[in-house]
């Protein structure tokens, strides 16, 4: 079967150092994965390496099966919430639309095609109902739902969620995990997150990082402390590792 995402030996250098080195990873269709790792440990550098964001010193991405080439990725990304510009007066039905502005032409009018294409995307989200409402009258969780149908319009083969869970509270984390779990039925989905344990839950494997790949399996396999120690960079009296302990088996 041919990958969604696959990483090969990838190392990227940011600002003269190294930020990710000889990472190798793969996901299928229908995986939802969970990318963990410590501020720095290079989650966002590995997103923006699958989406041909970054030059790779090193190393092979292909999504679907086709090499990545710089700013050419079919992937899908949602990025953190505060890098969208929520008051900018717009409808939730443009600011879907506007993942499709490569298709549609900078300055051209969107054809009927891409109105549907949005709405499809919507109401994946379950958000058809808010089309016509200012994207600055929404609450986080539903700004969180917007982004990830503006990444859906494209109908990318993975989908790269970068810390979508921040700020929200656990109703709405949980709905998002729920979408994500749906969403990951008919294609990939890579989330990197700092919330271990809605990842050890709800994601078919997880990805332990820092730096490099350090671990990769279902959070209930990831039970020797060891890796969790490399991970995070902790020893063995860490508390990280005491917390870690009521939700995978470290
Ligand atoms: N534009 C940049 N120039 C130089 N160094 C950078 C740049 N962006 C990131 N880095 C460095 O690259 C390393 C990896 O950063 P990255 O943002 O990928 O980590 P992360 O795991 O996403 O961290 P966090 O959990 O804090 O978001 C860090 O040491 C960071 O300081």
């Amino acid at each position: 079967m041919t990958a969604a995402l696959e990483m090969t030996d990838v190392s990227v250098d940011l600002g003269g150092r190294p930020a990710l080195r000889e990472a190798t990873l793969r996901v299928d269709t229908g995986e939802f994965l969970g990318l963990l790792g410590p501020n720095g440990a290079g989650k966002t550098t590995l997103l923006r390496a699958a989406l041909g964001l970054v030059p790779l010193r090193h190393g092979r991405v292909a999504v679907d099966g086709r090499p990545v080439r710089r700013g050419g990725s079919p992937a899908g990304y949602v990025p953190q919430r505060h890098e969208f510009a929520w008051d900018f007066p717009a409808s939730v039905e443009d600011a879907v639309l506007s993942g499709l502005v490569r298709h549609i032409g900078l300055f051209r009018r969107p054809r009927a095609r891409h109105w549907q294409a949005a709405w499809d995307a919507l109401d994946q989200v379950h958000l058809a109902d808010l089309r016509r409402r200012p994207v600055g009258e929404l609450s986080g969780g539903q700004r969180q739902r917007v982004l990830v149908a503006r990444a859906l319009v494209l109908a990318p083969p993975v989908l790269l969620l970068d810390e979508p869970f921040t700020g929200l509270d656990l109703p709405a984390q949980e709905t998002l995990t729920g979408l994500f779990t749906t969403i990951a039925r008919d294609r990939a989905v890579v989330m990197a997150t700092h919330d271990l344990a809605a990842a050890a839950y709800t994601c078919d494997r997880l990805i332990l990082l820092n730096r490099t790949v350090v671990a990769s399996a279902p959070a209930a396999e990831l039970n020797d402390p060891e890796v969790w120690m490399r991970t995070f960079d902790v020893g063995p009296g860490s508390h990280v590792l005491k917390s870690l302990s009521s939700f995978v088996g470290a």
